[in-house]
C-alpha cells in the first residue's frame, strides 16, 4: 500500500482501482482496519509534533549560555576542592531547571489540551457509520465527505462530487477555485489532476466524498501548508521583550567584564573571583523571563477558556490584549443567525407564492454551500410537485453572490438564479407578472423595484432576488453569459432579528478602547438597520465593496480608519479592509465564521472565529470563540491584557529590582577591598528571588490596565528604570555606608546583612510595583503573597539561622538588623510614593 505518491500519480488511477488498491470500499473501513494502519503508518501530522520531549528540554537548557557557565563553575570549584561550592552551584542548576522545565511542561500540556478541543475534525465513513474524527486519525483507504467550507484532510481521489470547487490557491498558486470530480486523470501534475485534492487545501463550494490515498508526511504538500500555515512572525509584545532582553545582555556582558579587570587589577586571578563574576552573570540574567512568559501566557489562556475563549496561537493573547480595533461579520455576532422566510414578494413588492416557490427550486437543487439562507427557504417553501430534474448549476460564491441551476422538466429547461437583489434586478430585463405574463422590465418599474429593496433592507429585512430564464430545449451546461436577460420574478425576504447582548458587548468594548468595525457582505440598508437596532453610533460613513475596489491601497488605509461600515465587500476585500488598518499601526482584531471570512481572519493581527464556524475560518483564527458572542470577547479582551499586565509586573521586576540590586552589586565590588556577597549568596538571592515570582501569573491586573489596549512600549520600561533603578541604588548606597563605615561590619556580617536588605528589598518591592494604585488598595493574589513572603522567608532562614553557616551567612547584632528593616520600610515607602511617576498614568481621554 503506498502512503506517499509513487512513480504513477494516485490520481491516474480510477476510484475502483484505488479502493481495490488501498482495499477498501466506499463504505468506508473498520474501525479494526484503521487502528491496525494508524498504528502502522503514523497519525495524519505534516510534521512531527514539534514539541520537545522532557529529556529534550532539560538538554536544551543545559547547553543555554548561562547554565554552561555555571557548570563550568562548578567544575571548576570541584577542581580546586571547593566542595561547597561545587554541591551549590549544582543544587541551583538542578533547583531552576526543574522549576523551569515542570512549569513549561504544565504549561504546554494545558494548552495542548485547549488546542486539542476546537481542533478541526473529518468526518468519515467507519463501519459504515459516519463520524466525525480528529483529523490525526485518518488513515489511507479512508472514505471522507467533504462540504464547503472543510479542510481536505489528506491526499486523495474523488469518489463522488456534486458541484466542488477547491481553493488550491495557497499549494499552486492558483487563485480562482478549480473544479474537482471523480474520475481518472491523465495529469503529469497535481494542478491539473481534477479527481484528486489534497491536504491543506479546501472545498469552498459543493459536496464531495474522497478517498484518502495518502496521509501525513506522504501528502503532496502538507509539509508546506503546515509551514506556510505556521506563523513565525511574533507578537509585539514579544518584539518588545526580546529587545529588552537583548540590551540587559549586552549591559550584563560589559558590567561583568568591567568587574572582572577591575577585580583582576586589583587582587589577581582567584577562583572567588572568577565565581563572582559568573554569579553576577547569573543575577543580571533574567534567565527565567521565558518560561514565566510561557506559564504567564498559559495561566492566561487557560483563564480565557474558562470564559468561553480558546487560544491557538498563545502569543494570540498579546495581540488579543494589544488590539484597538475588531472588524466583525455580521451573521451571528450581531445577529442571532436564527434566520427565518418571512416570504414571496413581486418584483412590485406584493405578496408572491409563485417567487418563493422558485427559490425553493433553486435550493433544493443548487449545489454548494447550503447556506442559513437556503435552509430558511426549504423550512419554509414546500416541494414543487413537477419532477424537475438538475441539469447543471453554477454554484454560489462570494464575488458574484448568487447561484443558478438549470433543471429539465420532459423538454422544458429553466434557470433559475437567486442571489443579491440589486444585483439580479440589474441583470434582469424582463418581469414576470401576478398572471403569468412576462413583459419588459421598464423604467418605472426597475425603480419601484430599487426603491421596495432599500426600503425592506432598511426595515430590516434581509432580500435576495429571484430571477428565471428558459432555455434552449439542447441545453445541458450554463455559461457564465447565462446569468444575463433574466426575467424578474421577484424576492424573498428573511429575518434575522438582532442579537440582544450585542449592543451591550459592543459598549463594553469601546469603553476598553477598541472600535468596532461591522465589515459584511450584505447590503447597506440592512447592516444598518441593525447598527439602528442595536442602538450603536450611527454616524458613520459607508464604504461598499464597489467603492473599495476603486480605491487604492494607501488611500483605503486613511479611509478605512474613519469609516465604521463596510457593506456588500467580497472576501479579499475583507482581508484588504484588515491589512489597511494594519497599515495604520491599528491592532487589528477580525471576527468571522464563514469561508468568505477565512482570507480576513489570517490577515489579521488577532484572527477570531466561532466553534461553529466553517473549518476553513477556524483554521486560520488563532482565537476560537466558544459562543458566538461578542461579550465572551469582551471577556477574553480583558483576560488577554490582565496576561500582559502580568508580564509587564515580570519586566519592572527584571527592569527594576533585579537589575538595580546586581548593579549596585558590581559597583560595591569595585569600591570594597572584598567581595561585597560570597559567589554562593549571590546564587542563592537569584534563585529565592526567582522562586518568589512564580505566582505573578495568577495575578489581578489594575483596572486601568484593562481599560485600555496593551502595549508593549519600550518608553515605559525605561521611564520605570530610571525612577525605580536610582531609588533602589540610593538605598544599596545607602546599606554599604551603614555597614562599611557606620559598623565597620566585617566581611561575613557585610555580607549577610547585605544579603538580607538586598533580597528582601527586592522581593517586597513586588507588593509596591504590581499596581498603579496605592499598594494596601490593590490585594495581590495568595498565591503571589504566598510565594513572595515564603520565598523571602526562606532566604531570612538562611541567613539568620545557624542553617546559613554552609553559605557563609553569620549571626548579625541586633543593631544591623534594625537598620536593615528600617532601610527596607523606607525603601519601599519611597517606592510607593514615586511608583506614580515610574508607571505609565492612563490617558485622560481616548
Ligand atoms: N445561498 C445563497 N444564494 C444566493 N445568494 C446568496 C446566498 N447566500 C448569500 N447570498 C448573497 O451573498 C451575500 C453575501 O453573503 P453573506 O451575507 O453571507 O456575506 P457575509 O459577509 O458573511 O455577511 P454577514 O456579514 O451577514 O455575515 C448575501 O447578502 C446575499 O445577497
Ligand atoms: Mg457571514
Amino acid at each position: 500500500m503506498p502512503q506517499t505518491a509513487s512513480e504513477v500519480p494516485f490520481w491516474s488511477r480510477d476510484a475502483a482501482a484505488a479502493c481495490a488498491e488501498l482495499q477498501t470500499r466506499p463504505e468506508g473501513l473498520t474501525s479494526a482496519e484503521a487502528a491496525e494502519r494508524l498504528s502502522r503508518l503514523g497519525p495524519n501530522r505534516a510534521v512531527a509534533a514539534r514539541r520537545r520531549s522532557v529529556v529534550g528540554k532539560i538538554a536544551r537548557r543545559l547547553v543555554e549560555p548561562l547554565i554552561a557557565i555555571l557548570l563550568i563553575a562548578a567544575a571548576v570549584s570541584g577542581a580546586m576542592g571547593d566542595w561547597r561550592s561545587f554541591v551549590v552551584i549544582l543544587g541551583i542548576v538542578l533547583v531552576s531547571t526543574a522549576l523551569d522545565v515542570i512549569q513549561e511542561e504544565k504549561a504546554e500540556n494545558a494548552v495542548e489540551a485547549l488546542q486539542r478541543s476546537v481542533a478541526v475534525t473529518a468526518r468519515v465513513r467507519r463501519d459504515g457509520r459516519l463520524l466525525a474524527l480528529p483529523v490525526r486519525d485518518i488513515v489511507p483507504g479512508d472514505v471522507i465527505r467533504l462540504a464547503a467550507g472543510d479542510l481536505v484532510p489528506a491526499d486523495g481521489v474523488l469518489l463522488e462530487s456534486r458541484g466542488a470547487l477547491a481553493d488550491e490557491a495557497l499549494l499552486t498558486g492558483e487563485p480562482y477555485p478549480v473544479e474537482k470530480r471523480p474520475g481518472r486523470s491523465e495529469a503529469t501534475g497535481p494542478a491539473e489532476a481534477f479527481n484528486a485534492v489534497f491536504a491543506g487545501t479546501s472545498l469552498v463550494a459543493g459536496e464531495a466524498v474522497m478517498l484518502a490515498v495518502a496521509t501525513g508526511g506522504g501528502t503532496r504538500f502538507g509539509a508546506i501548508a503546515a509551514a506556510l500555515a505556521e506563523r513565525a512572525a511574533p507578537s509585539a509584545f514579544e518584539r518588545g521583550l526580546h529587545a529588552l532582553g537583548l540590551l540587559i545582555l549586552r549591559l550584563t556582558g560589559f558590567l561583568v567584564l568591567v568587574v572582572l579587570l577591575a577585580r583582576l587589577a586589583a587582587a589577581g586571578l582567584s577562583l572567588d573571583t572568577f565565581l563572582f563574576a559568573v554569579a553576577l552573570a547569573v543575577g543580571l540574567t533574567p534567565e527565567l523571563l521565558p518560561m514565566v512568559l510561557t506559564v504567564t501566557l498559559s495561566r492566561g489562556a487557560l483563564r480565557m477558556a474558562a470564559r468561553k475563549v480558546v487560544v491557538k496561537r498563545l502569543s494570540a493573547i498579546d495581540d488579543l490584549g494589544a488590539m484597538d480595533v475588531l472588524c466583525t461579520d455580521k451573521t451571528g455576532t450581531l445577529t442571532e443567525a436564527r434566520i427565518a422566510l418571512v416570504g414571496g414578494f413581486g418584483p412590485d413588492g406584493a405578496p408572491s407564492r409563485r417567487a418563493a416557490a422558485l427559490a425553493g427550486l433553486n435550493s433544493r437543487f443548487a449545489t454548494g454551500l447550503g447556506s442559513n439562507l437556503d435552509a430558511a427557504i426549504l423550512a419554509a417553501v414546500p416541494a414543487d410537485p413537477r419532477a424537475w430534474a438538475r441539469c447543471d448549476d453554477r454554484p454560489f460564491d462570494f464575488t458574484r453572490r448568487r447561484a443558478s441551476v438549470l433543471l429539465a422538466d420532459g423538454a422544458e429547461r429553466l434557470m433559475v438564479t437567486k442571489g443579491a437583489p440589486e444585483d439580479l434586478l440589474s441583470l434582469a430585463t424582463r418581469l414576470e407578472r401576478p398572471d403569468g405574463a412576462v413583459v419588459p422590465l421598464d423604467e418605472t418599474a426597475r425603480a419601484t423595484a430599487a426603491a421596495w429593496i432599500t426600503a425592506q433592507g432598511a426595515a430590516g429585512f434581509r432580500l435576495l432576488g429571484i430571477g428565471w430564464r428558459a432555455m434552449p430545449e439542447a441545453t445541458g451546461r450554463l455559461a457564465a453569459e447565462d446569468e444575463a436577460d433574466l426575467v424578474l420574478a421577484g424576492f424573498v425576504a428573511f429575518l434575522d432579528p438582532p442579537k440582544a447582548s450585542a449592543a451591550a458587548a459592543i459598549g463594553r468594548l469601546a469603553a476598553a478602547g477598541v472600535r468596532v468595525k461591522i465589515v459584511s457582505g450584505d447590503a447597506e440598508p440592512v447592516v444598518r438597520h441593525i447598527v439602528d437596532a442595536l442602538g450603536l453610533p450611527s454616524g458613520s460613513a459607508v464604504l461598499s465593496g464597489a467603492e473599495i475596489a476603486a480605491t487604492s491601497d494607501a488611500a483605503l488605509a486613511a479611509r478605512a480608519e474613519v469609516v465604521d461600515l463596510f457593506v456588500r465587500v467580497s472576501p479579499d476585500q475583507k482581508a484588504r479592509i484588515v491589512r489597511a488598518l494594519r497599515r495604520r499601526g491599528r491592532v487589528t482584531g477580525f471576527l468571522g465564521d464563514g469561508i468568505n471570512d477565512a482570507p480576513a481572519i489570517h490577515a489579521a493581527d488577532v484572527g477570531l472565529s466561532v466553534s461553529g464556524g466553517s473549518d476553513v475560518a477556524r483554521q486560520a483564527a488563532d482565537v476560537i470563540l466558544l459562543a458566538p458572542d461578542l461579550g465572551v470577547l469582551a471577556d477574553g479582551v480583558a483576560e488577554g491584557r490582565r496576561t500582559c499586565a502580568n508580564i509587564m509586573k515580570y519586566v519592572r521586576m527584571v527592569t527594576s529590582s533585579n537589575f538595580g540590586n546586581m548593579l549596585s552589586m558590581a559597583l560595591a565590588s569595585l569600591v570594597l577591598p572584598f567581595l561585597p556577597l560570597a559567589p554562593l549568596q549571590i546564587l542563592l538571592n537569584n534563585l529565592l528571588y526567582d522562586l518568589s515570582e512564580i505566582g505573578i501569573p495568577f495575578d489581578a491586573a489594575d483596572p486601568s490596565e484593562v481599560e485600555r489596549p496593551a502595549r508593549f512600549e519600550m518608553r515605559d520600561v525605561l521611564r520605570f528604570t530610571l525612577v525605580m533603578g536610582p531609588l533602589s541604588s540610593l538605598f544599596d548606597a545607602a546599606t554599604f555606608a551603614l555597614l562599611h563605615f557606620g559598623f565597620a561590619a566585617d566581611v561575613a556580617v557585610f555580607r549577610t546583612a547585605w544579603f538580607v536588605e538586598s533580597i528582601a528589598t527586592q522581593i517586597l518591592v513586588i507588593f509596591i510595583i504590581r499596581t498603579a494604585r496605592p499598594a494596601w488598595s490593590a490585594r495581590p493574589h495568595p498565591v503571589l503573597a504566598a510565594t513572595s513572603l515564603g520565598a523571602l522567608a526562606v532566604a531570612l532562614l538562611f541567613a539568620l539561622s545557624p542553617l546559613g553557616g554552609f553559605a557563609g551567612f553569620v549571626p548579625l547584632p541586633p543593631a544591623i538588623l534594625a537598620t536593615i528593616a528600617a532601610i527596607c520600610c523606607l525603601y519601599l515607602i519611597l517606592a510607593e510614593a514615586l511608583k506614580r511617576l515610574a508607571i505609565r498614568p492612563a490617558p485622560a481621554g481616548r
